[in-house]
């Protein structure tokens, strides 16, 4: 993509002017992504499909952000990406859910999965499918699924009596509950259950599935889940039930409609189905031929046994390849509990977006919890995080550089940033931080490639500091001169940290890109090759500065207002307020 002069500037810009969270985020939710790339590589991504027992909340959120973060990568590289999300809406918990709030099963999940796609598009989630497992198509293909499951001897019926986790919607093993038989995830007791299921015999495929891990390690990340993975295989794999007599809500077993597909015989399916297309009657070889394969399975380490497991049995025994990767991440917490529908203890991300924005709330997430380990929230946290490093660190550089542009330069620059950076290490430094971000997005170290473009902004505030061109242009002649050439230099390097950090934060790296005299169009273009040096050209001209990421401020007066109330033992911390106001400047540059 070249850098060209952009005329039509004030448009973008105006949209940037409104309050938060109004922004022109709407044009990065592009879902065109798959037109283009007709040879691309294909990269198929996919979250869980979320649980409509209940709205989504932050942890569903958090799953979903780094999905599109990787997402976004990866379209950097030029792949055809088909990121896949959606929801999962059979099963006992989804109708007794719906019985509560007085609503048809149906309704309810037209509701809920409706209330998922409102956040993704509150978030920038750009996903290219959304399937819900209540499609026709998906239905039939879960049919046709499991006749050729049943054609290849694998499912057979029996009578099960076990222990229920009906928040599961899975029998246990007595040795790994807790305490009164509680689920270690959600806390409460299992309960007794004899039921006349179908079964799926999961025990024929305890050695091929050995196999699958020792010839192909990677199929589970991060490594150390790969050990749990291999000591449930190797404790020994028993048959799982995959159907339910007791539950009217989910698809008919075929020939048999006194009983219904369990939902993970289900919901596992949507990775496929979700490949069809709309209004086209489809079947599996059709939608396999669609880009099955998945490259990677993203999931929460609650559902590790479903997808490295159960589902890589199901595939062989329907002859069908595995994806190639599934990834378990952490948990967020709270109070040392994972943060859940079920035990009812989330953080409400609708709110979060509303107060902060969505490059905060995704910055946060992704920067501050290391991938596949547990992160706890803390309000104090996420304003400390957000306003240091996209506040001071990429927005504080990039206003202070624009207004001694304006000041000294006529906001043109004087110089191509090839030439500017001649015999300048920082170039070298950032091409060094530009491979790590790039090395640690491709091994889904998402926090680590985060810190990497930040690190880029250090090294951009440290040159600044070092060069203090304030102070040359006030010196004039030839320090004038390398003051202008090095303004050139430090918003090159705002170029290439938006470039970088456009998975994460796509809303805010739009604003630096504007800022910096590119339209829309051009920003939409980027690939990961735009992070090589030297775009910037002499005669660009930069747009008015204005911050591109708004300080949260803590209201003084209303945090008074909660210590009073508050009782004298609660932790509990004044609300954050977002408010507009303009970077502080260093005196010496006023
Ligand atoms: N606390 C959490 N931290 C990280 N990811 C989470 C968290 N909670 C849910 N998820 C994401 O959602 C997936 C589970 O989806 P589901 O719809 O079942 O939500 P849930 O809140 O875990 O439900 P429940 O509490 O009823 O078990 C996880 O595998 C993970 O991807
Ligand atoms: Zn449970």
């Amino acid at each position: 993509m070249a850098a060209r002069l952009n005329t039509s500037l004030q448009n973008t810009l105006s949209l940037f002017s409104k309050k938060l969270p109004s922004s022109p985020r709407r044009a990065l939710y592009c879902t065109s992504s798959l037109e283009s790339h007709e040879n691309a590589e294909t990269f198929v991504l996919t979250t869980p499909l979320y649980y409509v027992n209940a709205p989504p909340h932050m942890g569903s959120a958090y799953t979903t952000i780094a999905a599109d973060s990787i997402a976004r990568f990866q379209r950097l590289l030029g792949k055809k990406v088909i990121f896949i999300t959606g929801t999962d809406e059979h099963g006992e918990k989804i109708a007794t859910s719906a019985a509560a709030n007085g609503r048809n099963p149906s309704e309810h999940c037209d509701l809920i999965s409706q209330s998922y796609r409102t956040l993704w598009k509150e978030l920038d989630i750009a996903y290219d499918k959304f399937v819900r497992t209540t499609d026709p198509n998906h239905e039939a293909i879960v049919k046709e699924f499991y006749e050729r499951v049943f054609a290849n001897g694998d499912i057979y019926r029996a009578d099960y009596e076990g222990l229920y986790c009906v928040n599961c919607e899975e029998y246990k093993d007595e040795k790994e509950l807790l305490e009164n038989n509680c689920c270690p995830v959600h806390q409460m007791p299992c309960v007794a259950r004899k039921e006349d299921n179908y079964f799926f015999a999961l025990s024929k495929y305890q050695k091929p599935l050995e196999e699958v891990l020792s010839q192909n390690p990677r199929f589970v990340q991060p490594a150390y889940r790969l050990n749990e993975v291999q000591t449930w295989i190797k404790s020994g794999l028993r048959d799982f039930s995959i159907s339910r007599a007791l539950v009217d809500w989910g698809i008919p077993v075929p020939n048999d409609d006194k009983q219904t597909i369990y939902v993970w015989f289900d919901a596992l399916l949507g990775y496929i189905s979700a490949l069809t297309e709309d209004n086209e009657q489809q079947n599996l070889d059709t939608a396999v031929s669609l880009g099955w394969p998945a490259s990677l399975h993203l999931i929460g380490k609650d559902i590790l046994r479903f997808h490295a497991v159960y589902w890589p049995a199901m595939l062989m025994s329907a002859g069908l390849n595995l994806p190639k990767m599934v990834f378990g991440h952490g948990f967020l917490t709270k109070d040392g509990m994972k943060m859940g529908k079920s035990l009812g203890n989330t953080l409400e991300p609708f709110e979060l977006v509303q107060k902060f924005g969505p490059d905060a709330v995704r910055y946060f997430f992704i920067r501050e919890v290391e991938f596949g380990n547990d992160g706890d929230y803390s309000e104090d946290r996420f304003i400390k995080i957000v306003n240091a490093h996209l506040a001071n660190t990429i927005g504080n550089l990039l206003n202070r550089t624009l207004g001694l542009l304006k000041k000294n330069c006529e906001s043109t620059l004087v110089v191509d940033s090839t030439v500017a950076a001649e015999g300048v290490p920082l170039k070298d430094t950032v091409e060094k931080l530009v491979e790590k971000a790039r090395t640690n997005y491709e091994s889904l170290s998402l926090s680590t490639a985060c810190e990497a473009v930040l690190e880029i902004g250090n090294a951009g505030n440290a040159y600044m500091d070092q060069r203090a061109p304030w102070m040359l242009f006030k010196q004039g002649g030839v320090s004038a001169e390398a003051a202008a050439k090095d303004l050139v230099i430090i918003l090159e390097v705002m170029r290439i940290i938006a470039v970088a950090l456009s998975p994460i934060a796509p809303c805010l790296s739009l604003k630096i890109y504007s800022q910096l005299g590119f339209s829309n169009d051009q920003f939409n273009s980027i690939t990961w090759d735009d992070t090589k040096w030297g775009e910037l050209k002499e005669g660009q001209v930069m747009a008015q500065a204005s911050p591109v990421f708004v300080r949260i401020e803590l209201e003084a007066a209303e945090k008074d207002e909660e210590e009073k109330k508050k009782p004298k033992d609660s932790k509990k911390k004044g609300k954050a307020k977002v408010k507009v106001e303009q970077q502080p400047q260093t005196v010496t540059e006023a």
